[in-house]
């Protein structure tokens, strides 16, 4: 983090290190320390002689050293904790490790393993990283963010939650921050946005997870969560800090509550340039996947009925891209016929329109109750999955519900009797959370099942075919977003440009070979978000979003891209 220590220009990729700390100071600072790696005209210059082993080292050794010390960890958390320690004590080796072992270490510093961190934050905390902001001081909001220390022009991103929604695992309090840091290193280490020009921050609101509230460990404010007025006025004083003291950055929004998800989104999205990723991230990276799934099948956009089995933030946000796209394509003429192919499922079963607990992002797709009256269900109250899939007979089926294991053998194989190729995707994170086992989807279905998950599962061998899997993750569009709007200086986050990452991602996917995955792997992430980045930067161009002229908009991104290396050095 930025301190007395030293001096860089962000702003440029390879700008020079300018090191005004001496002695132990370099070495306690993870931008100004780089350990054995230092050479000895720097150890001189910078006060270290003496303080290093004498060998002099370099990047790759250092990699290779921290490789072997993670491989020996044999925990997930170990790792993360392991990786963790890397990053606060050298930025740039965490980075090139990770980066040159990204499929790898991608589970560990993000989904699944950040989950387990997350529930884990109150009893591991070690050194705190990002911002945190409490409802019970506002007055201190300013405060925090100047002590972060970073000015008006060096912020190209903000990451916030509130923790009410993380993953598929719920309410997690403070604890909340570490997916803020998890996605910031997704966005570092797949789009190159420079580690210093960004900020992960949690909304301590409180907590209506009892099991933290009753630990003696809890780190955060130790009270239920506040909602209605005093939680608005919070969010809205936040949004307006941001606003004015990192005029340029991009305000992400992870992991809320299904009640404020949707609702703040639509209430800033055309004020400031702000992007909620569980609703518009993941629908790009889904519809990308559907559209790969749907040429495979041999039919059109149009032929298919999609059902969204927990039809919240996730679930409505991809309904509503892929809505878009059945009316871009002419699948449906109309907004009624478009919503006529969706069947939505909640807690309490079908979106049906007599049900009040529907919440306004919802109700669009409510069927009415004229139109399943004459449908065979146990209980007309509550439509079940297995309700849907015998009566309406839907041939994609997406899971957004956070209840692992919901797609059963029972309602795949259903599925599978009157769908030759069954789109099927359960997207809930982490890992247990997952609606059904890539290998279980493929089984049921004899390899029929044309399957992304969300959280990253092997390939599948079955019947002599190996079937890789696809991560439906929005780590595949998140990135890339982030990217091209710094790039280009965006003035705002357009559906458009959401549409435009989603077409580019789907551009890099042939996934004709029996077996082949829907999407582009992880391993490919970097290359998948330069491609993001540029359509989205082209397309904020066409909408007059853009406030830096694209001339060039291939090398700009490319430019803009932070590698992790080690920039010169100079004592000052
Ligand atoms: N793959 C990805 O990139 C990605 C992105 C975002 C979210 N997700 C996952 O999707 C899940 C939901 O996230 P969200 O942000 O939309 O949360 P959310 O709380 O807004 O939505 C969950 C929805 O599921 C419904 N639901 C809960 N239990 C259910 C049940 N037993 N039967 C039917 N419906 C049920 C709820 O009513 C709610 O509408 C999480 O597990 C999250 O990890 C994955
Ligand atoms: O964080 C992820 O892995 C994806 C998504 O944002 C989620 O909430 O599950
Ligand atoms: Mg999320």
């Amino acid at each position: 983090m930025p301190s007395q220590d030293y001096e860089q220009d962000t702003s440029t990729r390879f700008g020079p290190l300018r090191i005004k700390a001496r002695g132990r100071a370099v070495m306690s600072n993870p931008t100004t320390n780089r350990g054995t790696a230092f050479t000895i005209e720097e150890r001189k210059a910078l006060g270290l002689i003496g303080l290093v082993p004498s060998q002099v080292t370099n990047l790759e050794n250092q990699v290779r050293r921290v490789y072997e010390q993670y491989t020996r960890t044999s925990t997930r958390l170990g790792k993360y904790l392991h990786l963790s320690g890397v990053r606060d004590r050298n930025e740039v080796l965490f980075y090139r490790l990770l980066t040159s072992n990204l499929e790898e270490m991608l589970p560990i510093v993000y989904t699944p393993t950040i989950g387990e961190a997350i529930e884990r934050f109150s009893h591991e905390f070690s050194r705190p990283r990002g911002v945190f902001l409490s409802i019970d001081h506002p007055e201190s909001m300013a405060d925090a963010f100047r002590n972060f220390g970073l000015g008006p022009d060096e912020v190209d991103l903000v990451v916030v939650t509130d923790s009410e929604g993380i993953l598929g695992i719920g309410d997690q309090g403070i604890g909340g921050i570490q997916i803020a840091v998890g996605k910031l290193s997704v966005y570092t280490a797949a789009a190159g946005i420079h580690p210093r020009r960004a900020i992960p921050v949690v909304l301590d609101v409180g907590t209506d997870n009892l099991g933290l509230l009753s630990s003696e460990m809890y780190l955060g404010e130790r009270h239920a969560r506040v909602r209605g007025e005093k939680y608005d006025e919070f969010l809205d004083l936040f949004v307006h800090t941001v606003r004015e003291m990192f005029p340029n950055a991009m305000l992400h929004w992870e992991d809320f509550g299904t009640t404020n998800a949707h609702r703040m989104l639509t209430k800033y999205r055309d004020e400031i340039c702000t992007f909620n990723d569980d609703i518009q991230g993941t629908a790009a990276v889904v519809l990308a996947a559907i559209l790969a799934a749907v040429d495979v099948t041999g039919l059109v956009l149009d032929d298919h009925k999609v059902c969204v089995f927990g039809a919240g933030s996730a679930g409505v946000g991809i309904a509503n891209l892929v809505r878009d796209a059945m009316l871009r394509t002419g699948a449906s003429e109309t907004e009624e016929e478009a919503y006529s192919r969706f069947y939505a499922i909640g807690i309490n079963g079908l979106y049906v329109d007599d049900q009040p607990e529907l919440l306004p992002f919802q109700r669009p797709y409510a069927r009415r109750r004229a139109e399943v009256e004459h449908w065979a269900v146990a209980d007309p109250n509550h439509i079940t999955l297995e309700d849907v899939i015998r009566n309406a007979k839907p041939t994609i089926l997406i899971g957004t519900s956070t209840r692992g294991g919901a797609f059963s053998r029972h309602i795949v194989e259903e599925m599978a009797s009157y769908c030759a190729r069954p789109i099927i995707f359960p997207l809930s994170n982490p890992t247990s959370r997952a609606e059904a086992t890539p290998a279980d989807l493929l089984t049921w279905t004899d390899g029929r099942a044309l399957v992304a998950t969300g959280s990253p599962f092997g390939p599948v061998d079955y019947d002599g075919i190996r079937y890789q899997i696809a991560q439906a993750n929005n780590a595949l569009i998140f990135p890339g977003l982030g990217l091209g709007v710094a790039t280009c200086r965006a003035e705002r986050v357009t559906e458009g440009m959401i549409a435009a990452a989603a077409e580019a991602l789907a551009s890099m996917v042939n996934a004709y070979r029996q077996g082949a995955p829907l999407l582009p792997t992880m391993s490919d992430l970097r290359m998948v978000s330069a491609t993001v980045a540029v359509a989205v930067a082209k397309q904020a161009e066409r909408e007059g979003l853009a406030r830096e002229p694209l001339t060039d908009p291939i090398q700009q991104i490319y430019n803009r891209m932070w590698q992790p290396v080690y920039p010169p050095v100079e004592a000052i």
